[in-house]
């Protein structure tokens, strides 16, 4: 975890860390979490794969309330205050204690999608996005942010294919294409903002070619604590 309380930090060494996979619907980042958790766990690491909204028994009783649609109603406020009340469990009960233990921790979607999907195009207030956050994530801020960049009409495809024919889209899949794209344009930008946490990765290519950019990027973190690198087949899972 970043220093985001350097006092905090300074008592408590920890060598788990804590990355992020952000995108639009469909970009791939469930299957390249899972690859990367095989590859990491294949080198001897301790690996925990969790997602938002849930990771928490807490959080998951609030993520069906947030997909099913049946917040919606209520406007995007109450919305955004559930994410973060699913967040702040998942924080607390989760992720924190596993990073603590040394344990990498690879979470699908994380506070980026609250800034984007609630913030930019739910059109809330940033200030508010950002009081929600501080309180959510109380200093866990992500070590690395894996942005899946894909055209939407692309991302949408794809999860359309994945899903059975009878699955209907949830609260946030339905929306317009153009919604989709703002979403990404947003993802891009928030990535420029912040290019020490957040690396955007090219979701276009194959599979594995996805896998090898990933890696890539998630090396220097394991390498900042000494930890060995791949051996070559370790990257093609
Ligand atoms: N690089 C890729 N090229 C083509 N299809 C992909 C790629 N990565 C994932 N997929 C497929 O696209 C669909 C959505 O991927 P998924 O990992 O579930 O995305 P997300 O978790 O971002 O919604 C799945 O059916 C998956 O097998
Ligand atoms: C974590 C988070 C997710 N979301 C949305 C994005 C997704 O549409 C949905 C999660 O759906 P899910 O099916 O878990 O993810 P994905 O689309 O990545 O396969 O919730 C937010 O709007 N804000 C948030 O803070």
């Amino acid at each position: 975890m970043r220093p985001a309380w350097p006092g905090k930090q300074s008592v408590t060494k920890s060598t788990g860390r804590f990355i992020t996979f952000e995108g639009g619907e469909g970009v791939g980042k469930s299957t390249q979490i899972h690859r990367l958790a095989d590859v990491l766990r294949r080198r001897g690491h301790d690996v925990l794969v969790t997602r938002e909204p849930g990771g928490s028994p807490g959080a998951e009783a609030v993520r069906h309330v947030l997909l099913s649609g049946a917040a919606e109603e209520f406007g995007v406020r109450m919305e955004a205050i559930l994410f973060a009340a699913a967040r702040s469990d998942h924080v607390e009960e989760v992720i924190r204690p596993a990073v603590d233990q040394g344990t990498i921790v690879l979470c699908d979607r994380f506070m980026d999608s609250s800034r984007v999907y609630q913030g930019v195009t739910g059109n809330l207030e940033p200030q508010f996005i950002r009081n929600l956050e501080r309180i959510a994530i109380h200093g866990m801020v992500p070590d690395l942010t894996l942005v899946l960049d894909l055209p939407a009409e692309s991302g949408l495809r794809r999860a359309k294919a994945r899903e059975s024919k009878d699955a209907t889209p949830d609260r946030f899949e339905k929306e317009e294409l153009s919604t989709h794209e703002m979403r990404r344009e947003a993802f891009i930008e928030l990535t420029q903002k912040e290019p020490d946490r957040c690396k955007l990765i090219d979701a276009s290519r194959s599979q594995d070619g996805v896998a090898l950019a990933i890696l890539s990027a998630v090396e220097p973190l394991l390498q900042q604590t000494g930890e060995t690198s791949a051996p070559a087949q370790d990257q093609k899972s």
